[in-house]
């Protein structure tokens, strides 16, 4: 078989656990993530799809795109399909886990592409942001320690372009208590409608809480603002999933 197994179906909670541990992106989750991603974010495709069409639409010439926490690179490819006809752009991969981007290299390679990509391991805290006209971070800053995500937020603005964006897609605790029980169950009916067991459903949950800690989109605002984005659109939701655009504005822009 290829080192690029795509398809592998995610069964790693089906059997019941003695132990939960916490959960970490290492090979067992390199080799199932595809089918885990898909079939737990409701919308990825969707947004996925955009990605690339807020890429073409904000992407400038001569400048870096960022993808903060590629895992995989399908948010990478998708911007790369964006900006393809743009000159002089190239993309920075960075993960924190060496097995997603040992992987990653892998998937990029395996499609043509004049845009070229550099991958990073390392922590998205440390990365450098420089003359970037698009930053996405999809579904990762929910894994950065709640106290270091403002830094995180003001460097990506310190390093974007005028005119450019930063797309930030996150799971989301209702503001409410009633509302955020109803997301999360549709949540879960989601889950199970895609193949997943009850038992599936919980282990995840049991061993995500404690290295995926959410916000409320209030925060998400209110923490983006305290960054200097000030005018943020949320462009999709889907139960408790959304995504967020923030463009910094040029000089001509109205305030
Ligand atoms: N501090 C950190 N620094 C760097 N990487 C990190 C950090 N914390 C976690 N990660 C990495 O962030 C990724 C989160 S998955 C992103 C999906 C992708 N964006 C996609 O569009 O397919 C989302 C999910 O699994 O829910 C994993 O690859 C982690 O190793
Ligand atoms: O699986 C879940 O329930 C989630 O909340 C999303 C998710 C998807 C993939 C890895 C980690 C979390």
């Amino acid at each position: 078989m290829s080192d690029i197994s795509q398809n592998k179906r995610d069964a790693l909670f089906a059997e019941p656990l003695a132990q939960i541990s916490d959960f970490c992106f290492d090979e067992q989750v390199v080799e199932v993530f595809p089918d885990m991603i898909n079939r737990s974010i409701p919308g990825y495709q969707t947004i996925l799809h955009t990605l690339s069409k807020l890429t073409a639409r904000y992407a400038q010439p001569n400048t870096k795109l960022y993808d903060l926490g590629c895992s995989l690179g399908a948010a990478t490819m998708a911007m790369r399909k964006g900006c393809e006809q743009l000159s002089g752009c190239e993309i920075v991969g960075v993960d924190n886990s060496a097995a997603m981007i040992k992987r990653c290299r892998l998937h990029l390679d395996g499609f043509k592409s004049s845009v070229p990509v550099h991958l990073q391991c390392e922590p998205i805290q440390q990365t450098k942001i420089q003359n970037a006209s698009v930053v996405v971070v999809n579904f990762t800053l929910q894994f950065v320690p709640k106290p270091e995500r403002l830094e995180v937020l003001k460097h990506i603005y310190a390093g974007l372009e005028p005119g450019g964006v930063l797309i930030l897609s996150e799971k989301v605790i209702g503001a409410h208590q009633t509302g955020d029980a109803l997301l999360v169950d549709l949540h879960h009916d989601f889950k199970r409608a895609n193949g997943y067991s009850d038992l599936e459903i919980s282990q995840k949950r049991a061993a995500i809480e404690n290295v995926m800690r959410i916000d409320s989109l209030e925060e998400h605002q209110q923490r983006l603002a305290a960054a200097g984005f000030v005018d943020t659109q949320v462009w999709f939701q889907c139960f408790n999933f959304l995504s967020l655009v923030a463009v910094k504005p040029t000089q001509r822009d109205p305030q």
